[in-house]
């Protein structure tokens, strides 16, 4: 009955039955192997699906038959325009369940809520902040080459890419976003007697599945070493948030908040304290300011490390691309002076690297949605983009918009497999179909805030240093991007571990 009434809601659209469905929670905890006779999708289908050929269709379904909503997948421009866009058919799961782990928050809340939280943090999201961030980037990427004493050296090898760019983009919404202080040896991603900062947040990544699942008893009776990371991490960081809100709030009342000063830091920790402060009717509650906490912390690192990762693998395996990167960063900075933000939007090299590396390793897969009124869904032709139909999809139905098939549509990137910055300024691509920001008016609020920051760190690195990876024996820069980075990457816990070095430029 379940399956009947999942095929009906999907309008019959092709695609895959099975037990548990693609975003149920038990669908994250059993696992994918038993598939040929207990068919699970599991967390990771997204990048599965890609490394095997992607999805069928442009538009696909996946109906469970024991647990779990049915979903239909998008893979194409025109349907991502469609469900992203501004219209009321569609909007952020009703029961999301992040929020229960984290607070209610900006990025998860529904229309209607959502609007209050934006209005509050909107005005942080400046030109002031951006010019912020570029500063703090420089300061904390000198800190780390003399903390390192990589001055000292030919070549430095980083054995994991992802601790690095990992404690430097905490650093830095750290320092940006809440004005908490952090040096490259005294650090904030440090903090924590049990666990740090940063190990805090990658175990909620890690293992966000065992939080969603376990209830709350089965801490004090199960002696699972899993359990017990994730309760550490939790209540670590939760504890660490409800101390600096706690600070943030008597730093706010000892200053007078209509002196010209205070008004001027429309900081984004401020911001989200002070709309709990002073009610009325954009009020935070607590549970609200801690929720935003949460999320700004977390989305405002995570997602930039990422693209730093997959930027730095490419150009170490596509040495042309990094050379010219380099040319660019010497005709900007003729005389090896730093860069500055009035220099940011000229690194039009960089910026192609930046998107292109988005493109085939997206920090976020997927973006989902629920349908909110029985809804016409246009269906294109693979070939010609044409609208060939449309399905009428049930109210309730949740929406996957596949960000990774459509950045692999050869309709939208010819030949899409390979790196290619130049796509992005020779015309041959179509801009609106990349999704890595999302679109519409939940697109991302930290957008330039990313970009500034991975910029700025990608000009200081590349000015001095040239990136290389250690090829296997024989092995070509495609099989290594595939044995290192796509067969490990994974939808939830981003790219596997890489390991790089750095060698000093001969200039130098
Ligand atoms: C490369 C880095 C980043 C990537 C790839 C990224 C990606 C995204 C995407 C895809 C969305 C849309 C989610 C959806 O439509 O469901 C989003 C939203 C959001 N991002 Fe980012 N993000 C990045 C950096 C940041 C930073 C640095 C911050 C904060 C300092 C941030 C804060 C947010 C917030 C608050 C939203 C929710 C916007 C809303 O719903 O109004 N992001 N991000």
């Amino acid at each position: 009955y379940k399956l009947w009434n999942g095929l009906k809601a999907v309008d019959y659209v092709p695609g895959i039955c099975c037990a548990c469905g693609m975003r149920s929670r038990l669908g994250f905890l059993f696992p994918t192997r038993l598939r040929s006779f207990f068919c699970n999708p599991g967390a990771n289908y997204i990048w599965e699906k890609q490394r095997t050929g992607g999805f069928e269709g442009e538009i696909a379904s996946v109906v469970p038959w024991l647990h779990g909503k049915p979903v239909v997948v998008l893979s194409s421009m025109e349907a991502m325009q469609q469900v992203l866009g501004y219209s009321d058919d569609f909007d952020k799961l009703t029961r999301e369940p992040g929020t229960a782990l984290f607070g209610t928050n900006v990025v998860m809340l529904q229309k209607e809520p959502w609007k209050k939280h934006r209005r509050v943090l909107n005005p942080a999201f400046s030109n002031k902040l951006y010019a912020l961030v570029w500063k703090e980037s420089m300061r904390m990427f000198r800190d780390m080459v003399d903390t390192e004493a990589w001055d000292k050296k030919q070549s430095v090898d980083i054995p994991l890419l992802n601790d690095l760019t990992t404690k430097f983009t905490i650093n830095i919404v750290a320092s940006c976003a809440f004005d908490f202080p952090s040096t490259w040896s005294n650090s904030i991603a440090s903090v924590g007697d049990e666990m740090t900062l940063q190990k805090c947040l990658k175990v909620v990544l890690d293992d966000i599945a065992v939080r969603l699942l376990a209830p709350k008893w089965a801490y004090y009776i199960f002696p699972f070493g899993a359990l017990k990371r994730v309760d550490t991490a939790f209540s670590t960081i939760f504890r660490f948030m409800r101390a600096q809100i706690a600070l943030r709030r008597e730093k706010l009342v000892s200053e007078d908040m209509s002196d010209e000063d205070t008004q001027g830091k429309n900081t984004i920790f401020n911001n989200i304290v002070k709309a709990n402060m002073e009610g009325g009717k954009f009020a935070f509650s607590e549970e609200e300011v801690i929720g935003n906490t949460f999320i700004m912390l977390f989305a405002g690192h995570e997602t930039t490390a990422r693209t730093l990762n997959s930027l730095l693998s490419l150009l170490a395996l596509y040495q042309d691309e990094q050379d010219k990167v380099y040319q660019e960063i010497k005709q900007i900075l003729p005389d090896g002076r730093d860069p500055t933000f009035e220099d940011f939007e000229s690194f039009t090299q960089i910026r192609n690297c930046i998107q292109e590396a988005m493109r085939l390793y997206p920090p976020f897969v997927a973006l989902d949605r629920e349908v909110m009124k029985d809804v016409q869904l246009g269906v294109t032709n693979k070939v010609t983009g044409e609208k060939e139909h449309s399905v009428v999809i049930k109210k309730g139905t949740h929406i996957v918009v596949n960000l990774l098939g459509i950045h692999y549509n050869p309709r939208h990137f010819p030949d899409p497999e390979t790196f290619k910055p130049s796509r992005w300024d020779d015309g041959s691509v179509n801009p609106d179909a990349f999704g890595g920001f999302g679109q519409g008016p939940r697109a991302c609020i930290g957008r330039k805030f990313s970009l500034a920051e991975a910029t700025c760190f990608a000009v200081m690195l590349l000015r001095d240093w040239r990136v290389e990876v250690d090829l296997a024996e024989g092995e070509t820069p495609q099989q290594w991007q595939r044995r290192v980075l796509t067969d490990k990457v994974n939808g939830q816990r981003g790219l596997g571990p890489i390991s790089v070095k750095f060698v000093r430029r001969k200039s130098q």
